[in-house]
C-alpha cells in the first residue's frame, strides 16, 4: 500500500440535522483519531429548499468557500468532482434519492434505515451491482472503536456461546408536547414511527453480534452451518403500540432467533418514543461464560464493562473489566464510518463487510416482518420500490 493517503471527494444531499453533524466530523483531522491513510473533503451540498440554503449550510459546517453548493439534487449528482454521495434526508425519501445517484454512477453512504423496506432496498442493490458502484448504509454504530472491541472479545469466546442480547434505543420524548404531529417522528408521510428511526439500532446491535458470528471461523463449533455460507436470517415474533393520532408506531419489541448460531440463540430488541435507554444498559450481550454490558445511547458507543462468572465457582465474579473510548478530535463519531467508506473505495471494494448488502436487506425484512404482524403500513408512495417517482 502506498504512503500516501487517500482523499475521499463528499458531495452532501440534504442540509438537515444529522447532515449537519456528519459534514462538520468529515472536516475532523484524521490525525487527531490516529487515521493517516486516509482524508476527506467536502466538495459539494445540494439543498431541495434552495442553493442558498446549501451556501449558508457549508458555511455553518465549516467547509471550505471552494465547495459547490446547488439547490437541486440532480445538480448535485451530475458534478463530476464528487466520488461519494451522503444521503440524508428523512427515510421515506432514501430510496428515491439514492437511486438517483446511484442511476448518475455515484458511490453511495446513506442514512439507516437504508429504505422504508427490503424491496427498496434489493432494488438499491441490483442497481449499485449494476453500475458497479459503492452502497453502504450509513449505521455509524458498527464502526465505533468500542463496537469492533465487543465484537473481537465476543469472537475470541470472552463470554462464551451468546445466548442472549438484550438492546433498546428509546428517545424519552414528552411527545405531545415535544413534536408536532408533522415531525418526521411521528409523520407517516415521512416513514415516521420507533421501529425504523430507533429500533433499526437494537436491531442492529443483535445483527452486528449473532448474524456476524454465524459465520465467524473461532465460534464455529457453536455454529449449526457451515461458516463458508451466508448466515441465515433470523425467526421473528414481535408486538407494537401505535401513537394513535398519526398511527405509527411508538412502542415496538422484537424477539429474533438466529437458528445459524447456538441452534437458536436469541435477541430481543425494544424501542420507544417515551421510555429512556439511559437509566441501565441499552445493550445485554450474554453468554455462558459472563456478559457485556453497554452504558448509554446504543447509536454511539463509547464504552463497554464485561463481566465474568467463575466457571465451577458458581458465581458471578463482580470485578468487571469498565472500559471507555472517549471521541476524540471534538467530532461525534460519525467520522469512522466516512473512513470505512473511503477505505472501501481506495480498495475498490463495492460493499462494506461490517455492514454488507445481504445484511441491509436481511435487517428491511426483519422490520417488514414486525410491520407486518403489526399492521403498520405507510402510504403508498413511499413505500413504492418504482423509480421515479414525482416528487422527491
Ligand atoms: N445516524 C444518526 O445518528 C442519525 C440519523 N438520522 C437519519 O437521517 C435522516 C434525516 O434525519 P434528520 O437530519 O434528523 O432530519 P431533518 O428533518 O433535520 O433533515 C432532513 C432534510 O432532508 C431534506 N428533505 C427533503 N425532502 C424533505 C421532506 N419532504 N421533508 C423533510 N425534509 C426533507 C431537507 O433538506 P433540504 O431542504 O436541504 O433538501 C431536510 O433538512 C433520517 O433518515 C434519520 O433516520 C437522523 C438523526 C441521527
Ligand atoms: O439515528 C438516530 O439517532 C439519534 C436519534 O435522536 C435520531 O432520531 C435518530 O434518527
Amino acid at each position: 500500500m502506498s504512503s500516501k493517503s487517500y482523499t475521499l471527494r463528499w458531495g452532501i444531499l440534504a442540509t438537515g440535522g444529522i447532515a449537519k453533524t456528519f459534514t462538520t466530523d468529515l472536516l475532523v483531522n484524521p490525525t487527531t483519531r490516529d487515521v493517516h491513510d486516509v482524508t476527506h473533503a467536502v466538495v459539494a451540498a445540494a439543498s431541495s429548499t434552495s442553493a442558498e440554503r446549501a451556501r449558508s449550510f457549508l458555511s455553518d459546517c465549516g467547509a471550505p468557500s471552494s465547495a459547490a453548493a446547488y439547490g437541486s439534487y440532480a445538480e448535485l449528482v451530475a458534478d463530476p468532482n464528487i466520488d461519494i454521495i451522503y444521503v440524508a434526508t428523512p427515510h421515506s425519501h432514501h430510496f428515491q434519492n439514492a437511486m438517483l445517484c446511484l442511476k448518475a454512477g455515484k458511490n453511495v453512504l446513506c442514512e439507516k434505515p437504508l429504505t422504508v423496506n427490503a424491496a427498496q432496498t434489493k432494488k438499491l442493490v441490483a442497481t449499485a451491482k449494476q453500475k458497479g458502484v459503492f452502497l453502504m448504509e450509513a449505521v455509524w454504530t458498527r464502526f465505533f472503536p468500542a463496537t469492533k472491541q465487543v465484537q473481537q472479545l465476543v469472537t475470541e469466546g470472552a463470554i462464551g456461546p451468546v445466548r442472549r442480547i438484550v438492546a433498546d434505543f428509546s428517545m424519552h420524548s414528552d411527545v405531545e408536547k415535544e413534536w408536532k404531529d408533522s415531525h418526521r417522528l411521528l409523520n407517516m408521510d415521512l416513514a415516521g414511527g420507533a421501529l425504523l428511526d430507533l429500533g433499526v439500532y437494537p436491531i442492529n446491535w443483535v445483527f452486528q453480534i449473532l448474524y456476524h458470528l454465524q459465520s465467524s471461523p473461532s465460534t464455529s463449533s457453536h455454529s449449526t452451518q457451515p461458516s463458508s455460507q451466508n448466515p441465515l436470517p433470523p425467526t421473528v415474533t414481535s408486538s407494537m403500540t401505535k401513537y394513535a393520532p398519526t398511527g405509527c408506531d411508538e412502542n415496538t419489541t422484537v424477539l429474533m432467533t438466529f437458528p445459524g448460531y447456538n441452534g437458536g440463540s436469541q435477541g430481543i430488541a425494544t424501542t420507544s418514543l417515551r421510555t429512556s435507554s439511559e437509566t441501565g444498559p441499552s445493550v445485554r450481550i450474554y453468554g455462558d461464560k459472563g456478559e457485556i454490558q453497554i452504558d448509554g445511547l446504543p447509536c454511539h458507543p463509547d464504552n463497554y464493562r464485561l463481566i465474568t462468572v467463575n466457571p465451577g465457582e458458581g458465581s458471578v465474579s463482580r470485578q468487571p473489566k469498565e472500559v471507555r473510548f472517549p471521541v476524540p478530535g471534538g467530532g461525534k463519531g460519525m467520522f469512522y464510518e466516512a473512513d470505512e467508506c473511503a477505505r472501501c473505495l481506495r480498495d475498490g471494494r463495492k460493499e462494506s463487510e461490517s455492514i454488507g448488502w445481504m445484511e441491509s436487506i436481511a435487517i428491511m425484512e426483519t422490520m417488514d416482518e414486525v410491520r407486518r404482524q403489526n399492521g403498520l403500513v405507510y402510504p403508498e408512495r413511499i413505500e413504492s420500490a418504482e423509480y421515479p417517482l414525482e416528487g422527491f
